[in-house]
């Protein structure tokens, strides 16, 4: 199943801080795309307003054509699910426990787990590769470990559309690999995928590139066309030279001070 999100002229101002300003971004529904831009460019506002959690100031975020803010909490989680910083209240859960949490937005009003719900969290901590750990706590497990519970209770909300924040914060370079990867097959499977990333030579393994500088989209659209060594060097203050990576042939983003 697939799903629309788009974005309409969307404003956030924060106590009276304009944040973005005027972001009209199409999220491809097939295809990762990695939302990338310098510290403070606006990645986690935008996602946020992606996820519905805050209202824009002005403008719209759209999803299948219509208000995202117009539908329910629940009915939102049971489309959307979310990958960010870690909530407290997932540190007194087991593994298996936290990814059950994704399958609070499918459950009835009493919340009461299936065995339905059980095996799809299951599955989904294995499709994380966090299996392992199902049964210990969350909070023994380490910062990457932490990263693929969490992604884990992702997947076991079964969304359209995912959206994640730095999803390899933490990860170490096999760890990094693996999740854009296994992000790329939730693509395939007709997830929509927008992942925050900093590592522009990993976002160079999705599909579709979106760049915030300051605010706003500087370029959106395939990976090749978005991130330029021209253009990099000018958002980032950097200089900067992107070719084909001589071990893998994809494109590789190396950069150093001016
Ligand atoms: N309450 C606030 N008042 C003023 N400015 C704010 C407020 N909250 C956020 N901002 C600013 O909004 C800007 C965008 O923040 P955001 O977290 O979206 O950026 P980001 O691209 O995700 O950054 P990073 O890469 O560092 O995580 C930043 O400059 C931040 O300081």
């Amino acid at each position: 199943m697939s799903g629309g999100l788009a974005t309409q002229g969307l404003v956030v101002e924060v106590d009276g801080t304009r944040i973005l300003h005027g972001i009209d971004l199409a999220v491809p529904s097939t295809g990762l795309t990695a939302l990338v831009g310098p510290n403070g460019s606006g990645k986690s506002t935008l996602l946020r307003q992606l996820t519905g959690v805050e209202s824009p100031t002005a403008g719209a975020v759209l999803l299948d054509g219509g208000d995202l803010h117009a539908l329910g909490r629940r009915e939102r989680a049971r489309r959307i699910a979310v990958v960010e910083q870690e909530a407290a209240s997932e540190l007194a859960l087991t593994c298996l426990e936290v990814a059950l949490l994704g399958r609070m937005p499918h459950q009835g009003l009493l919340g009461s787990t299936s065995r339905e719900d059980r095996r799809v969290a299951e599955d989904a901590l294995e499709r994380a590769g966090a299996s392992a750990w199902a049964d210990r706590s969350f909070a023994s497990l380490s910062g990457g470990e932490r990263q693929r519970v969490r992604l884990a209770a992702a997947l076991a909300q079964e969304p359209s559309i995912l959206v994640l924040d730095e999803p390899t914060n933490h990860l170490d370079v096999r760890a990094s690999l693996e999740t854009i990867a296994l992000l790329r097959s939730l693509a395939d499977d007709g997830v929509t995928v927008i992942a925050a990333l900093h590592d522009l030579t990993l976002a160079g393994w999705a599909d579709h590139v979106a760049l915030l500088a300051d605010g706003r989209l500087a370029a959106a659209g395939p990976v090749a066309e978005v991130l330029t060594a021209e253009r990099i060097a000018a958002v980032y203050d950097v200089r900067a030279h992107v070719g084909p990576d001589p071990l893998t042939g994809r494109l590789a983003v190396t950069v150093a001070l001016p």
